[in-house]
């Protein structure tokens, strides 16, 4: 499981743009906040929830910001997209996996890509298949699935009860 191997382990480094392993800085989107100050050197208070405000991002933080980007541009994906736009939109899908800053959720990305071939035919369409590559991640770090027919609800319309306004 990616999430437990270790943070400045690199696979398959296919990332011909980057230093040498030896010159890297420490990933800090591959770990998250209390580790990643530990690391460093530096005291941790377990009592604090919160890190400073506007630090880099944590593996965590990126994961959700990430998350909010992509089930948002499904939500607002055409429904009846061009041959061009869903072309476009799975080139897109196949760049981020190379460049997704958290390179061990990169990699398994690009493995589960190559037998999971993004769905770019409409709205619903992307929406759902990116619900289903999210549960995929979900499971892989024993969280409980997301109910894909909820998608809209949480990304787009709010929830029924009316309590996004
Ligand atoms: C492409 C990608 C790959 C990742 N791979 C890894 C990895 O290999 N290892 C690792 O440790 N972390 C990985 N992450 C980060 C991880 O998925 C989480 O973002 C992080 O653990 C924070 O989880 P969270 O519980 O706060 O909610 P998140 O999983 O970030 O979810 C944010 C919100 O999205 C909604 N949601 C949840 N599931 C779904 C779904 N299926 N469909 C629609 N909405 C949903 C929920 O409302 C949730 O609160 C990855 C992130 C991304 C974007």
């Amino acid at each position: 499981m990616a999430a437990a191997r270790d943070s400045n382990h690199h696979d398959d480094d296919i990332f011909q743009h980057r230093p040498a392993k030896s010159q890297e800085k420490p990933c800090r989107t591959c770990t998250d906040f209390k580790t990643w100050m530990r690391m460093h050197g530096n005291p941790v208070d377990d009592k604090a929830e919160k890190k400073p405000k506007e630090c880099p991002l944590d593996r965590i933080e990126l994961g959700q910001n990430t998350w909010s980007f992509l089930h948002t541009m499904a939500a607002y994906y055409p429904d009846k997209p061009t041959e061009t736009q869903k072309t476009d939109m799975k080139s897109f899908i196949h760049l981020f996996a190379k460049f997704f800053p958290c390179e061990d959720c990169a990699s398994d990305l690009r493995e589960n890509l190559a037998s999971n071939t993004p769905n770019t035919t409409s709205r619903h369409d992307l929406s759902q298949w990116f619900c289903g590559l999210h549960n995929n991640v979900n499971r892989k770090l024993g969280k409980p699935d997301f109910d894909c027919s909820k998608v809209d609800e949480r990304w787009r319309d709010g929830w029924k009860d009316g309590s996004c306004g």
